[in-house]
């Protein structure tokens, strides 16, 4: 019965048609039929010859490993934490801006709002931590696989964790029970794009604010290409979602799953 399905199919000719029928987006990642790859190759002059902008990724650095990773109770917590000193760093720093979040957030997370005042009231000296954290230069890399950057960070949750419970903190801002979720404006996603030395990047997508530096080492299309959109001159507050240019090289990666634990609210 099924060979004889697969043999009609191959017969058949106007499945074959349908499917060279079929759209093709640029930079598609399925294979392209022979009357395209001499359009795909002069698409990009920074593609290879099939159109693609392959990268090599780190060793254990797959989409299978990115799952993984995410998976693991220990990187759960590093990123509740990261993604917290990202709204104190892109947001608490300017008064406009935290007025505006306070406002904002306050009825929606009250007890999350609270926390955050506290934490960069009594915890933190933000001035300080921009200063300390600014030592750090651009890497290509992310905050979790680097040992020198590790070393400043985890003097800052050195400092978070001798005043506060880590538990306190993932009861509050977990992604299960309570996620984190806040209305950031978008001024203040600007100001995360723009704060150049810093590595604790954001990304819209569809108006959704993601924590996104930890994928940088995971993307199978490279991190420079996340990081030079990031950082563009060009970037105003009515082009911080990068949704387009998503869309652009995937539509079929659905990243609302890939990068669920690293939202941190919509503009
Ligand atoms: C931040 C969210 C993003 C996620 C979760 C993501 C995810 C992915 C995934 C899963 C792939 C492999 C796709 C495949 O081989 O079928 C990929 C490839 C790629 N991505 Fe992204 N991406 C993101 C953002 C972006 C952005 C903003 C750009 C460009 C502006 C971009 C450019 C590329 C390129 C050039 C490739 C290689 C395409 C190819 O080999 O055909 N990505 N990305």
């Amino acid at each position: 019965m099924f060979n004889r399905l697969v043999r009609e199919r191959n017969n058949n000719s106007s499945f074959a048609n349908s499917t060279r029928n079929i759209q093709r987006q640029p930079q598609c990642s399925t294979l392209p039929l022979p009357q395209e790859s001499s359009l795909t190759s002069s698409s990009s002059p920074s593609s290879g010859s099939n159109g693609r902008n392959k990268v090599q990724l780190l060793p254990n650095h797959g989409p299978l490993n990115w799952v993984q990773f995410m998976d693991k109770k220990s990187t759960k917590l590093k990123v509740t934490l990261m993604k917290i000193i990202s709204i104190l760093i892109s947001v608490f720093s300017d008064d406009t801006s935290k007025n505006k979040f306070i406002e904002d957030n306050q009825l929606k997370f009250p007890d999350q709002v609270e926390f955050l005042l506290y934490l960069s009231k009594e915890v933190f000296n933000i001035d300080e931590l921009i200063v300390q954290i600014n030592e750090i230069e651009v890497k290509k890399i992310s905050l979790f696989e680097h040992n020198k950057d590790d070393k400043l960070f985890n003097k800052i949750f050195a400092k978070i964790m001798a005043k506060i419970e880590m538990n306190t903190i993932f009861d509050l801002f977990s992604n299960n029970k309570n996620p984190i979720n806040f209305k950031i404006d978008k001024e203040a996603v600007l100001q995360n794009y723009q704060m150049k030395n810093i590595n604790i990047y954001w990304m819209v997508l569809n108006g959704r604010i993601y924590y996104i530096t930890p994928y940088f080492m995971y993307h199978p299309g490279g991190d420079s290409i996340l990081i030079k959109l990031l950082q563009s001159s060009k970037n105003t507050v009515d082009r911080i979602d990068k949704y387009k240019e998503f869309k652009k090289y995937h539509r079929w990666v659905n990243e609302t799953d890939l990068l669920a634990p690293h939202l941190i609210g919509y503009v």
